[in-house]
């Protein structure tokens, strides 16, 4: 049969480097209202965007801005207002809220050693620079969304952030000071504690271990670190209080042990308040959920956060809570919701909130999320709790907001065949069923040559599940527009990781190198997913390898079954527990997948809880309740095996790519290689991919763009193209 697959590295590395080009949005703010001297009203947008650099190996950091004139309904006028300008060493930086300052968190390397500053900027002065690490009142600052923040006091006269706390400088039994500093052995208080183990936050925060709230006063370029935080609390997420009384922050318990956070909403926690003068320390929400992203109203009345339930599914549907500051009452704004409303909605899904999301009368909040395999942009009254979709009506694809101030919105949107675009929009008034009027201050190249759709399934009755009836789910199809006559296309079938993730019509650099290439891709939301309902959800703990395999697998045979797919031609790839379900997958249905790429697999349940960094997700999704006191039991640990992918390996005949990162703390390489070795025993085709310095997502440029390749030649190679 004929093929339209391109198959030369060259002309596949020259379409990589093509399509890398497009960067996405990471960042926006709008700064304050101007009039002009002609009367017209105006504001400067500053966006921050990120662009893989394959020369340098590296994503690049860069910003530009937009003026943006609008009569505070519509958007009269806009533009670019400038070019684009690279940012090196800002680890933080915000504007202060009246636009006059700026406040930057800088690394920098001097004379070989690292240093990190904080530094004031007024007009076009650097009015001050202060050497944080020089002041040793507090370890690196943290600059993860998980943690850290940096921000300006309402009075614009202190600034306020998250550090590690400072460590003891810790010495050999043996050190031997020269004898004129024999005063300065600290009489051995510290000996022995040079190789103390010091528990992190797991995956992609393994040097943060106990985080602290600092605080600059600006005038007296003084940093102090805030007292009255719990001894068994990790602070992050801080804000300032009204009137700056105090600091809000979200608390994680860390007894007795840190498990890892990232992409784990799921982790006890609470709203806290610790007041400036006393140093007391309130707890604001109950202490018996986890919360985060908590948003001060701009009214400085209410604080809008999430909250889930603790263990169970790491991600979940989200309540929406409001804590009242002044009656101190919590009420739930949107519930969980366990399946798709009439009107579509289906609950919130996510673990981030914008850094501003409420509208300017303090009433409404705009959260952006997954609604089935589409990101829409959702519009909560904060008084009623109803829902309504902005863009639901709007082209399919995937709307961020990356913020809203005085009822302006900024977002991003992207689709399959579409690389980001920065639009601007006002907010329609309260009550109002206008549609948002979108005006495009970036636009980007759609691809022509990409098709994609949404396609539903409803899985065969003998697969329904018999808790959670009447499921169904979702798969995202991409494939090349001009398919000559007599062509069939090759298939790779591409399911999640999470598993409780979801994919949505987003752009997506490799799905759409792929496609250019001249495959199909196959994308599935099997049941499980989040954005369709807490029900689906919690129908997969207990069921993975064969609920997930199964949809999977039903999906992918619908799919064969409209004859424009090569079914001789079918490939299988994905990452962490979408490497778990194409490990499945190849070994339960042997003859039916011709190459398999797994990236960072979870291979073997029984074998990984002792060394990832969430072992309860292996207890969660095996079907067990996790608790931290928990022992190590046969029963469990036998069932855990029965279902992982390492049981069905003796029937894999597929050849497999493994992709692994060597700093993998979530799914760590090691189980990659337990199939390694096993395929090896078996003579099965394998190549092992070994990326030093990388860790779960390999997104290193240079690992993600030699894992792309390696990839697509595995492809064409195994499918004989
Ligand atoms: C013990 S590993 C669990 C699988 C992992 N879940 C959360 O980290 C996973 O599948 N991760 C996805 C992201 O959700 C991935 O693609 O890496």
């Amino acid at each position: 049969m004929e093929s339209q697959v391109m198959t030369n590295p060259e002309d596949i590395s020259k379409l990589y480097r093509e399509l890398s080009l497009f960067p996405s949005l990471t960042r926006a703010d709008v700064g304050p209202v101007i009039t002009s001297q002609y009367g017209g009203k105006y504001s400067n947008i500053y966006t921050e965007w990120s662009q893989r650099d394959l020369e340098r190996s590296e994503n690049v950091k860069f910003c530009r801005q937009y003026i943006v004139f609008h009569d505070d309904k519509s958007v009269v006028y806009s533009g670019p207002s400038g070019n684009c300008t690279e940012i090196k060493g800002e680890l933080l930086s915000k504007d202060s809220p009246s636009g006059d300052m700026k406040a930057v968190v800088r690394e920098s390397n001097i004379k070989g050693e690292d240093k990190q500053f904080l530094e004031i900027w007024s007009k076009n002065i650097k009015v001050k620079s202060i050497n944080l690490t020089a002041l040793k009142k507090h370890g690196k600052v943290y600059e993860d969304d998980q943690f850290g923040c940096l921000v300006w006091s309402h009075s614009e006269t202190h600034l306020l952030y998250v550090a590690e706390r400072k460590r003891l400088k810790a010495q050999s039994f043996f050190q031997v000071w020269p004898s004129k500093h024999t005063h300065l052995q600290f009489k051995h208080e510290h000996n022995g504690e040079q190789f103390v183990f010091y528990e992190d936050w797991g995956e992609t925060l393994v040097s943060k271990s106990s985080p602290v709230l600092c605080v600059l006063d600006i005038e007296g370029s003084n940093v102090s670190v805030l007292e009255g935080v719990p001894d068994n609390i990790s602070p992050g997420q801080a804000f300032w209080a009204p009137s700056d009384t105090g600091v809000v922050f979200v608390g994680w318990w860390h007894e007795p042990f840190r498990l890892g956070l990232k992409y784990s909403p799921n982790r006890r926690s609470s709203l806290f308040y610790v007041d400036l003068t006393g140093g007391q320390c309130e707890q604001l929400s109950s202490g018996s959920s986890a919360v985060c992203s908590p948003k001060l109203s701009p009214d400085q009345c209410r604080i809008i956060y999430l909250e889930c339930a603790v263990y169970g599914p790491h991600q979940q549907c989200s309540r929406l809570c409001m804590y009242d500051w002044y009656t101190k009452r919590t009420s739930v704004v949107v519930d969980v919701v366990k399946r798709p409303r009439e009107d579509g909605f289906a609950g919130i899904y996510s673990s981030s909130l914008s850094p501003l999301c409420w509208s300017a009368d303090s009433q409404r909040i705009l959260v952006s999320c997954p609604q089935g395999s589409r990101k829409d942009l959702l519009l909560v009254e904060t008084t009623t709790g109803s829902v309504t979709s902005l863009t639901s009506k709007s082209p399919g694809g995937s709307w961020s907001l990356l913020t809203i101030e005085r009822d302006l919105m900024v977002v991003s949107w992207s689709s399959p065949n579409c690389p980001p675009s920065l639009r601007v929009g006002f907010l329609p008034l309260c009550g109002s069923s206008e549609e948002v009027d979108w005006v495009m201050l970036e636009e980007s190249q759609t691809q022509p040559d990409i098709d994609w759709q949404i396609l539903n399934f409803t899985p065969p009755p003998e697969q329904d599940n018999s808790q959670y009836p009447g499921l169904d789910f979702d798969a995202l199809l991409l494939k090349p527009k001009d398919v000559k006559e007599g062509v069939k296309l090759p298939l790779i079938v591409t399911p999640h990781g999470g598993p409780h993730s979801v994919i949505v019509a987003d752009w997506l650099l490799s799905s759409s190198v792929l496609c250019r290439m001249g495959f199909a891709i196959l994308l599935v939301n099997y049941r499980g997913s989040i954005g369709y309902g807490q029900d689906s959800i919690l129908s997969l703990p207990g069921n993975v390898g064969t609920q997930d395999v199964k949809d999977v697998q039903f999906a992918v045979e619908s799919v064969l079954r409209g004859g424009a797919f090569d079914e001789q031609k079918v490939a299988v790839a994905g990452g962490s527990h979408g490497g778990f379900v194409a490990c499945h997958l190849i070994g339960q249905y042997p003859e039916f997948y011709k190459a398999c790429v797994a990236r960072n697999p979870v291979i073997n349940l029984a074998s990984m809880i002792g060394s990832t960094d969430i072992p309860d997700w292996c207890m969660v999704e095996a079907g067990y309740n996790y608790s931290t006191d928990c022992l190590p039991d046969p029963a469990v640990w036998e069932q855990m095996l029965n279902m992982s992918p390492i049981k069905h390996v003796r029937q894999v005949k597929t050849p497999v790519l493994l992709t692994l990162g060597e700093d993998d703390k979530r799914v760590p390489p090691k189980q990659g290689i337990e199939y390694y070795r096993a395929l090896k025993a078996l003579q099965v085709p394998v190549r092992l991919l070994w990326y030093p310095g990388n860790n779960h997502s390999l997104s290193k440029v240079d690992a993600e763009s030699d894992g792309f390749m390696n990839i697509a030649l595995w492809m064409t190679q195994h499918l004989s193209l």
